[in-house]
Parts: C-alpha cells; structure tokens; sequence
C-alpha cells in the first residue's frame, strides 16, 4: 500500500441504509446525520430512495418521506460535505434528476446492472450538461467476467461519466476478484475508479483496501454499516483504518465515530450484523437490497428465507425483479405443500 492515493469517500447511509430501515427515514434524522457528516468533513454524502430517485413505489418499498425533502434538508445542511442522488434508469427519469439538480445536488450516480450499461447513455449526459460531476454505477458486478465488465465500463466512460464504479451489491466478490477488476479498469480507462462494497462474507473493509491498493481513489462507506443486507464498507472504521495507513480522507475519525455511537446507532432497527439471511446474500451472489423483501415473503409463506435467496441465486435474478421474489416464495410453499 503506498501513500500516494487521496481518497474520496462517499457516504451511502442516507440511501444504501434506506433499504435497512425500508426507507423510513425522517426529515430530522437526514439533517442530524448530513449536519454531523458535514462537520467531520466527509466530502459526499447520498441521498435518496434507497433504489434511487423515484424508487419509492410498490415494488420496491413505499417511502415514509418524500426524497425530494431528505435531499432538500440535506443541502440545507451542508457547508462542506456535496450531497449526491441515485438515479436508476427506468426507475427514475430525466425528470426526477432534474428536480435534484434544481435542489441542489451536485453528484449523480447512474446505475445499471453491470450488463447494461448502454441503458444509461442519456441519464449521464443530461447530468453532466445539469453540471453534476457524474458517476457510473455497475452493480452486481460479480455477475460479469473481468472483459464484460471493462466493455461495460469503457461505454459508461463514452458517455461522459467522470468516474466509474465496480458496485459488489451482493457482497460476493472474493478479494482477489475484486484485484482483478479494478486493475482491469485502471488499465482500460482514463477517469476515476470507485468501489462500493457490502459487507455480507464479512470482505468489505479487506475487498475495499484491495480496492485502492490496485488505483481505485472513490470509496462508499455506510456509517455504522447503515445499508442493505449487512451493510456496506463501516466509513468509520474505514477512516481510520486509512488514517493508520497514511491515506489522507479528509474526515474527522472521531466526529465520525461519535455520530455512528450517538446518532445512526439508535436509526438502526437492530444492530448490523452477518446473520444467516446476509451472509447468504454473500455466499449465493443476491442483490443485497432483497433481503427484507425475501424475510417478508418467508414470513407470508411460512418458509425459510434462505430457501428464497439461494433460488433468487441461482436464478440470476438482477435489481429491478423484486416481484419475483413473491412468485418464488409461493413456489416453494406449494411443493413444501405438496410433498407432505
Ligand atoms: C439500488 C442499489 O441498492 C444500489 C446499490 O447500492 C448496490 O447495488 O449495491
Ligand atoms: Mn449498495
């Protein structure tokens, strides 16, 4: 590891930890956390459904609040800290980035299944011409070999994107591959390589130092591992860990830590932890985001959640097809049903 990189991180709570809390957050929590996020100097901070602008809907799990007046609250809030949105194409449109501009975001991230980066062309340039630094997503990028993923990327850098992400949103990928992807893309690209990371095989803080060892200079982090299924890279932890390497974040440690013990501790609706669900999640490859859905439907159905995950694993069943998650709950019920 050496010193010379300098690393941005992006704090992902307020939205990747929307699918931890079924996006219940509070006006009052989002500016709590962005006022302390703000004074501990973290350089962005996410804000929006936790599926992205316009996310809340039935398929994907109804807001408490209105995105628009978290993002808003959270712009008020800054002095330092950028807040940055989510923006799904196809869940979210032209129109909801532009509200969020008007609102005064100034980071957006376009996200894709990692397949599928060419349904993003017009979402990136619309927000660089809205003068948003502008970030391509990849997610479930263990689903993609190292060349799909480089071919993947290099479209999303055509279309203006300033940097690119490898998104491990099932918290599947092994260090090694995670090595391999990034320096992948180092070697392809020219702009700047992230990594978002969850926590479910209990890798994210070692795949996220692998990360940045192999050139990736944007990192997420969720404070308290406040994000979905057993959350993402714990910023804290993180900043520290960073501090004892001599890679400067910027952040204040213990401002950072204060605010996940006083403040996102008590959001959380119970500690984050590697509980059987996530780390099945991890273990079959599944879009860390189903988890509540998948516990949901096992309640419904009176069978194991982890039944459902392994079958949305082996189904490849990508963000976006969270209505399967009901017909293969009810699928398995009917052949437990059968078989006695
Ligand atoms: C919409 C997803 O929650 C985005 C993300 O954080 C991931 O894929 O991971
Ligand atoms: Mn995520």
């Amino acid at each position: 590891m050496t010193k010379k990189h300098d690393i941005f991180i992006t704090e992902v709570a307020l939205r990747d930890g929307s699918h931890a809390i079924s996006h219940q957050f509070t006006v009052e929590q989002v500016l709590k956390v962005t006022k302390a996020l703000d004074e501990a100097k973290v350089p962005y901070i996410e804000v929006s459904h936790g599926d992205g602008l316009a996310g809340s809907s039935l398929q994907y799990g109804l807001s408490l609040t209105n995105e628009f007046d978290l993002i808003e609250a959270a712009v008020s809030a800054c002095e330092y800290s950028k807040i940055s949105a989510l923006l799904l194409p196809g869940i979210g449109t032209l129109q909801e980035l532009k509200q969020a501009a008007r609102l005064g975001i100034k980071m957006a991230r376009i996200a894709t299944h990692v397949t599928e980066a060419d349904v993003s062309a017009q979402h990136i340039s619309l927000s660089k011409e809205l003068g948003l630094e502008t970030v391509g997503f990849l997610m479930m990028s263990h689903m993609a070999p190292v060349e799909k993923l480089v071919e993947q990327a290099k479209l999303m850098e055509s279309y203006g994107a300033d940097i690119v992400y490898v998104v491990d949103s099932a918290g599947a990928l092994l260090p090694f591959e995670v090595r391999e992807r990034i320096s992948a893309l180092r070697q392809n690209l020219s702009v700047e390589i992230g990594f978002h990371g969850h926590n479910n095989l209990s890798l994210a803080m070692a795949n996220t130092l692998v990360a940045i060892e192999e050139g990736a200079t944007r990192i997420d982090g969720s404070i308290r591992c406040l994000g979905a299924g057993a959350g993402n890279t714990q910023t804290e932890v993180l900043v520290a860990v960073l501090e004892r390497l001599g890679i400067q974040t910027g952040i204040n440690v213990y401002k950072m830590m204060d605010l996940a013990e006083e403040v996102v501790a008590h959001i959380l609706q119970k500690p984050q932890e590697i509980d059987r669900d996530s780390l099945v999640l991890g273990y079959a490859g599944v879009y860390s985001s189903f988890i509540l859905h998948a516990q949901k439907a096992a309640n419904h159905f009176g069978i194991d959640s982890r039944d459902i995950l392994i079958k949305l694993g082996e189904l490849k069943v990508v963000g976006g097809q969270e209505d399967m998650i009901v017909d293969i709950a009810a699928g398995i019920s009917e052949k437990k049903l059968l078989s006695k």
